[in-house]
């Protein structure tokens, strides 16, 4: 992975040499207390340390006991679904993943009428064992595997903490079980049991992941000028500081649109704390140039763009044409195409002062989603270092489970109480 920081200098907001040259001071001190906390594997800090700690043999024997289905159900959410999403949604294989991360009706009985549910692994993800969607999305999926005449428990894997009801549902029907990694919070666990059972039964090249995160891992430096990953991090930090308080992350690949998902939870649950973060905003090159770009390049100055793009890609040629206007596509290809329009993005956006860096990956395999991934996870942590905030929690998002399971009858909490106190200002259809 390499960092581009060219267009966020001298833009508004915007960095200058001498504002990073100043940074790379604190970078060194915060690469410390990174490099401390992974080799005390302290709470967090030890996600870092994945790539050499992440269980493969305990994977392949897990995932090894399920012959080549023909799908694979991941009923999980969050950081417990979102890593596996990335690596399945960017890489090809003939075993089909799907995603069960939302409890919406009308499209959980969608996919189950559509799944050879005989031929599924059902892989249920839950470090904590009782989010409610996770829980709830596995009854109904374990009930209709019963209904079509499936003994779930030869078709279902687990990976859970060391307590809770999946775990206590693994050891009651002798499930093939998970361990997730200790002292990582959800969103830090894609190169991890997490994120790469789901690989692993596509029969991907898990071991090619973990050499990515690896890649990431020897990287990281004292000084952001070494460290892509650091550099990345300290530079949205400052963007953020002097008011891009929003990143938009614009992957020109289709196969990393997932990607752009799971870091808008990695970013927004590791930063947005005390009134401070940065909110990711999805977005997708090219596609995007023609929606959201007006925004970015002519709204408020609160932006910053991440342009991400791998820099081999498949070429598809485009057919030689008389099309009024349009002659000189013919002869040159999509990539060239795709490739154009990055690189008149990035100085688009950098005409107009908008401050965007350039992420660029080799391609789109294992090896380099592994140390995308890690680049990101340690920029992260990296920029938490630096804006002193808690990155490895997520208590903001407490008060709406528990007003939701108390709406439930799941107990009494006086968050459901508020719920019921909403103040109203209805505005109807005459
Ligand atoms: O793996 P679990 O415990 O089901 O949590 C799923 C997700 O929910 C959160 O805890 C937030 O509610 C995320 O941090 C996590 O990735």
């Amino acid at each position: 992975m390499n960092v581009d920081l060219g267009n966020a200098l001298e833009t508004t907001p915007g960095l200058t040499t001498e504002t990073l040259d100043r940074l790379d001071s604190r970078v060194a001190a915060a690469h410390d207390r990174i490099a401390a906390g992974m080799a005390d594997d302290e709470f967090g800090y030890a996600a870092l340390t994945l790539p050499e700690t992440a269980d493969l043999d305990a994977i392949r024997a897990a995932t090894g006991r399920f012959d080549r289905p023909e799908a694979v159900l991941t009923v999980g959410i969050g950081g417990s679904a979102l890593g596996a999403a990335t690596l399945a949604n960017a890489l090809e294989s003939d075993v089909d993943a799907y995603f069960l991360d939302n409890v919406d009706p009308d499209a959980v009985d969608a996919l189950l009428a559509d799944l050879p549910l005989s031929e599924t692994v059902v892989n249920v993800v839950s470090k904590s064992g009782t989010t409610a969607e996770t829980l709830a999305n596995f009854l109904v999926v374990r009930e209709a595997m019963t209904e079509a005449g499936v003994d779930w428990t030869e078709r279902t894997l687990v990976t859970t903490g060391e307590e809770g009801n999946l775990r206590a549902l693994a050891d009651a029907h002798d499930l093939p079980a998970l361990d997730v990694p200790e002292g990582v919070p959800g969103r830090f666990t894609a190169i991890s049991t997490v994120g790469l059972a789901v690989p692993a039964l596509q029969g991907h090249d898990v071991e090619a992941v973990l050499a990515g995160g690896r890649d990431g891992m020897t990287s990281l430096s004292g000084s952001l000028f070494e460290t892509p990953a650091y550099a990345y991090g300290a530079a949205t930090y400052a963007l953020a500081e002097r008011g891009a308080l929003t990143n938009a992350v614009m992957p020109y690949a289709e196969s990393l649109e997932t990607f752009a998902e799971w870091f808008a939870q990695l970013w927004a649950e590791s930063l947005g704390k005390d009134g401070l973060g940065q909110t990711p905003a999805r977005a997708l090159g090219a596609t995007d140039q023609h929606s959201q770009l007006q925004l970015y390049r002519a709204g408020p100055p609160d932006k910053l763009v991440s342009l991400i793009r791998p820099t081999e890609r498949s070429s598809t040629p485009i057919p030689e044409t008389d099309l009024d206007g349009l002659a000189y596509l013919g002869g040159s290809s999509l990539a060239d195409l795709l490739d154009a329009e990055f690189e008149a993005t990035e100085a688009s956006l950098a005409a107009a002062g908008v401050p965007n860096v350039r992420l660029e990956i080799d391609r789109v395999d294992e090896r380099s989603l592994g140390e995308l991934l890690y680049g990101m996870e340690a920029a992260c942590v990296l920029y938490g270092e630096l804006a002193s905030v808690s990155t490895f929690t997520q208590p903001a998002v407490e008060w709406g489970k528990k007003a939701a399971r108390g709406l439930l009858g799941g107990g009494d909490f006086e968050e459901a109480a508020a719920v019921a106190n909403k103040r109203e200002h209805r505005i109807e259809r005459s």
